[in-house]
């Protein structure tokens, strides 16, 4: 436990490090800002003593002129605070959202294929604001707090020792109230937090399927189950509020007591002469002033708890290891890449196979085209092929080099794939292609455009290169989107490429366009094409059929489709590419 303390306290620090010289200059201004909440009931009270002892006008006069300076410089310590404040906490949180976000970005899909995008946004961006508030005022506020109650504490013990037991009795039972109530309503505010996330996540998730809701007739459904959401919304948000408001109205009462005494007392003592109006008024301000750094505390200790679970939360996600290790090795040998899958078998969880005891080879710049069922394992093959999982058993080597000793870049630069699902980002059509890269020129992006046979859809563009898109993909249809996916890899000009149905939502006649273009494209690379049509397939070298996971058969196209007994050549004569769909 105590070891778990240290390590929040080290890790803590790393973030508060870069942010020292401003949270050591947030805490001046605050204790300057303290300060001048002290001194400005003391100018008031020399101002009533003066006015009701028959002082001078100019004495009033300059008593007024120091009040308002010291109003307006307290004002602008306070705007400095908050903004200082909201900056420190902005520049910590964001630098850890950033740790958060990459750290994620790394691991490995197993992890990603069960966090929904809702729970990934609470993690990155909800954990952490519930820290900010922690980083940036926590250490200030408490000290800013008690620095205010001992001033006022100090000075009313010089005046009277009976009230200044009082306002001490107060403040001690006070603020150990506030630290055990507050804690009652943290579990129901929890829960209130925890309807609000499902209502979010019923958004999101109907938005996201909203073409299916529409089409199917599910509004009715849809509404329902929103309603339903929102009434626990309610019921949950009623009953922490009333948790929330319970304590903060006890203590209330109890500063009225206090406030009641001290005035009995203060009274009583200007009464026999002990103590003049001025000090009468000093000490009632000072009474209601206590309130403040209380409620403030207490606030803090809320926060605290807010930020408690926060840390531990964003801790254990950048604790998360992920299963893909990055290799040393950065050489591959230039121009297309071998390929050669030994003895692979691959599951996505131990109990269902995926791959079994795939091996193949490819030379360099040779075509292999894998044909298969649905859910056969055609593209779980390319995904180990790219290390988006790790294998079972056996190794795959592209250029000789076993991928799991190449350094992640290494492997994604020299090689390509193009999925079914394409994902757009939002910003240009450049920028979509080149992926923000600015050193690909347009001439070379309007070059492998050309190829593709894709220059007129460009053109057709409202803004040729410069039309924007937005992200998500709507913007483009689906066939659109898969010629798109396409230029964008072919840019990058790897030498080792995976088209997974690179052409499965185009037209006959499109498609026959895009398939020139990609022979032309592959003359510098080794490419394997994942594709249902066997018409896809004409212009491969080699040819792999995949049945539930197993490599049922692999060699030359022209060898086994003069074969007779071979699945491929069966499927030919048949042609009955629904097989294979
Ligand atoms: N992320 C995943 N988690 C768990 N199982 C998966 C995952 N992706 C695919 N599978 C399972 O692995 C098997 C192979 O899927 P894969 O996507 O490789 O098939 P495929 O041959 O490419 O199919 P299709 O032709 O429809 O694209 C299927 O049984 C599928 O249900």
């Amino acid at each position: 436990m105590a070891d778990q303390q240290k390590i929040s306290t080290i890790w803590l620090l790393r973030y508060l490090k870069p942010v020292k010289g401003r949270i050591i200059l947030l805490l001046i201004l605050l204790l300057g800002s303290t300060g001048l909440q002290l001194m400005n009931p003391q100018v008031i009270q020399r101002f009533i003593d003066a006015a009701s002892g028959g002082g001078g006008m100019s004495e009033l006069l300059e008593l007024a002129a120091l009040f308002l300076v010291l109003a307006v410089v307290n004002q602008s310590l306070g705007v400095a605070v908050t903004y200082l404040g909201s900056d420190v906490s902005w520049r910590t949180t964001n630098r850890l959202r950033g740790d958060l976000l990459k750290h994620c970005l790394r691991l490995d899909m197993r992890f990603h294929n069960q966090k929904t995008p809702g729970e990934m946004i609470e993690r990155v961006d909800g954990d952490v604001s519930n820290i900010s508030n922690f980083f940036a005022m926590f250490i200030v506020q408490v000290i800013g707090s008690f620095v205010l109650l001992a001033g006022i504490l100090g000075f009313m013990y010089t005046v009277s020792v009976p009230i200044a037991a009082v306002m001490t009795a107060f403040t001690l039972l006070s603020v150990l109230a506030m630290t055990i109530i507050r804690n009652v309503g943290v579990q129901s505010s929890s829960k209130d937090r925890e309807a609000s996330a499902a209502l979010f996540s019923l958004i999101e998730e109907r938005i996201a399927g909203i073409e299916d809701v529409q089409a199917n007739g599910q509004v009715p459904y849809v509404m329902n189950r929103f309603y339903r959401a929102m009434r626990a919304v309610f019921l949950k948000g009623r009953k922490a509020w009333m948790l929330r408001v319970v304590p903060w109205n006890m203590t209330v009462s109890l500063f009225t007591l206090a406030v009641t005494a001290v005035m009995l007392l203060g009274v009583r003592s200007y009464m026999q002469g002990e103590i003049s109006l001025g000090m009468l008024y000093l000490i009632y301000q000072y009474t209601q002033m206590l309130n403040d750094p209380i409620e403030r505390l207490g606030d803090q200790v809320q926060e605290f708890q807010k930020a408690k679970s926060g840390m531990l939360r964003s801790r254990e996600l950048l604790s998360q290891r992920t299963e893909i290790l990055d290799g040393e090795e950065e050489w591959l040998p230039d121009g297309a890449l071998s390929l050669e899958f030994e003895q692979v078998s691959f599951s996505y969880s131990k109990d269902k196979p995926v791959l079994q005891n795939i091996s193949f080879s490819l030379q360099p710049g040779e075509r292999l085209g894998i044909i298969g069922r649905t859910g056969s394992g055609k593209s779980s093959l390319s995904r180990a092929l790219l290390r988006l999982y790790n294998l079972d058993s056996g190794v795959i080597r592209i250029g000789g080099v076993d991928i799991t000793k190449l350094a992640l870049p290494a492997l994604y630069r020299r090689v390509g794939m193009v999925t079914q699902d394409v994902q757009l980002f939002d910003g240009t059509l450049r920028d979509n292609l080149t992926l923000f890269n600015e050193n690909v020129t347009d001439a070379s992006i309007m070059e492998t455009i050309g190829q593709l046979g894709l220059r007129p859809w460009i053109s057709a563009q409202p803004e040729g290169l410069d039309t924007h898109l937005s992200s998500g993909g709507s913007s483009l249809s689906a066939g659109e989107a898969q010629l798109f996916a396409l230029a964008r890899v072919f840019l990058a000009k790897p030498s080792l490429i995976v088209l997974d149905e690179p052409s499965s939502r185009l037209d006959a006649a499109t498609e026959a366009m895009l398939q020139a273009g990609v022979n032309q494209l592959l003359r510098h690379s080794t490419g394997i094409i994942i594709a249902h049509r066997l018409a896809t397939l004409e212009q491969v070298d080699k040819i792999m059929v995949v049945g539930d996971g197993r490599q049922l058969e692999f060699g030359s196209r022209e060898e086994l489709a003069a074969n007779p007994d071979s699945h491929y050549a069966r499927l030919l004569q048949s042609g009955r590419e629904e097989e294979l769909a």
